[in-house]
C-alpha cells in the first residue's frame, strides 16, 4: 500500500516513521510519501489560498497547486483504484468499516486542507479521475485536515493484513468491539491488587464461561451508558 499525503505542512508526517505505520514501512507493508502542496506554486511567495468567491470570511485553498500536484503525484489517468481522500468538516464520518474497506487499497492520497477549505473544483476533478472520500472525524473543529489524516491511516494500516504481529487480537478486538455493535468492556491485568483496588474477582476465577458473561454484562451497561445510539441498533443485540 501507497500513501501519500499533500499539505502545507508535510512535517505533520514525520510521525510516521515513528509509529507501528514506520514498522510497517520497514517491512515493506506500506510506503509512505509526504508533499508540501507549495513545491507546486510559481510566485515568489508560494500562494496556496486566495480570497472566497461571493465574499465571506477567511481563505480558500487554490486549485491550481494541487492540479499540478495531482498531475505528478498520482498522473493524468483516471484510475479508479487510486482512493483519494478529503477530510473536511462536512464530511461523511468516518467509521471502522470505512478503514476496513480501505485496507485493501493499494493507493490512498491524503488531500489536507488548510484556512476555510479547497476550492470544490479540486474535489471535482479529483472524483472524475479516481474514487474520491470526503470524510470526517467527529464533530468538532479541527485547524485543518493533517491530524484527521494522521487518524485515518492508523485506522486503516492496522488492519492491513501482517501488520498487526497477533492478528487474533484483531479479531478479538473486532469481534469484541463488533460484537453485537457493544463497547469493549474493562480491561485489567497485574498487579490484582493497586492502591486499594483490585481485579473483579470474577476475571482471577479461570472460569471461562463467567468470564464471559462477566464482560458482556459490561459491555452491555457502558453502551447504555455512554452509546445509547448503539443500543437501537439490530446488531446491538440489546433492545
Ligand atoms: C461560515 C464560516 C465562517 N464558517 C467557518 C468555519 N467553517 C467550518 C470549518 C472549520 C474548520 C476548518 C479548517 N479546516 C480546513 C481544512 C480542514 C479539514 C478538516 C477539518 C476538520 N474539522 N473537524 C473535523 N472532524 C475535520 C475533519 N476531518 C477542518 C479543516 C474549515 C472549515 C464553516 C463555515
Amino acid at each position: 500500500m501507497r500513501l501519500d499525503y499533500l499539505s502545507i505542512f508535510p512535517a505533520y508526517f514525520d510521525v510516521l516513521d515513528i509509529s507501528l505505520v514506520g514498522k510497517a514501512a520497514i517491512n515493506g507493508l506500506v510506503e509512505i510519501h509526504a508533499h508540501d502542496l507549495r513545491d507546486w506554486t510559481h510566485d515568489r511567495h508560494r500562494t496556496v489560498d486566495d480570497t472566497p468567491c461571493g465574499g465571506g470570511a477567511g481563505m480558500v485553498m487554490k486549485p491550481d497547486p494541487w492540479g499540478e500536484a495531482f498531475d505528478e503525484i498520482i498522473g493524468t489517468e483516471s484510475d479508479p483504484s487510486v482512493h483519494v481522500i478529503f477530510p473536511a468538516p462536512s464530511g461523511t464520518p468516518f467509521t471502522q468499516s470505512a478503514a476496513a474497506e480501505l485496507s485493501s487499497a493499494q493507493r490512498i492520497v491524503f488531500c489536507c486542507g488548510r484556512y476555510e477549505g479547497i476550492d470544490h473544483r479540486v474535489i471535482d476533478y479529483a472524483r472524475s479521475m479516481w474514487t474520491v472520500h470526503e470524510v470526517s472525524l467527529g464533530d468538532y473543529v479541527l485547524n485543518g485536515g493533517e491530524v484527521a489524516a494522521l487518524a485515518i491511516t492508523e485506522a486503516v494500516v492496522r488492519l492491513v493484513p501482517g501488520f498487526m504481529g497477533n492478528p487474533e487480537s484483531l479479531a478479538e478486538e473486532s469481534f469484541s468491539a463488533g460484537q453485537d455493535g457493544l463497547l469493549e468492556y474493562p480491561l485489567f491485568t497485574r498487579p490484582v491488587s493497586w492502591r486499594g483496588l483490585d481485579v473483579p474477582e470474577v476475571l482471577m476465577s479461570g472460569h471461562h464461561g463467567r468470564i464471559a458473561s462477566w464482560r458482556r454484562d459490561e459491555s452491555v451497561r457502558l453502551t447504555r451508558e455512554r452509546r445509547p445510539d448503539l443500543t437501537d441498533s439490530d446488531s446491538s443485540g440489546i433492545h
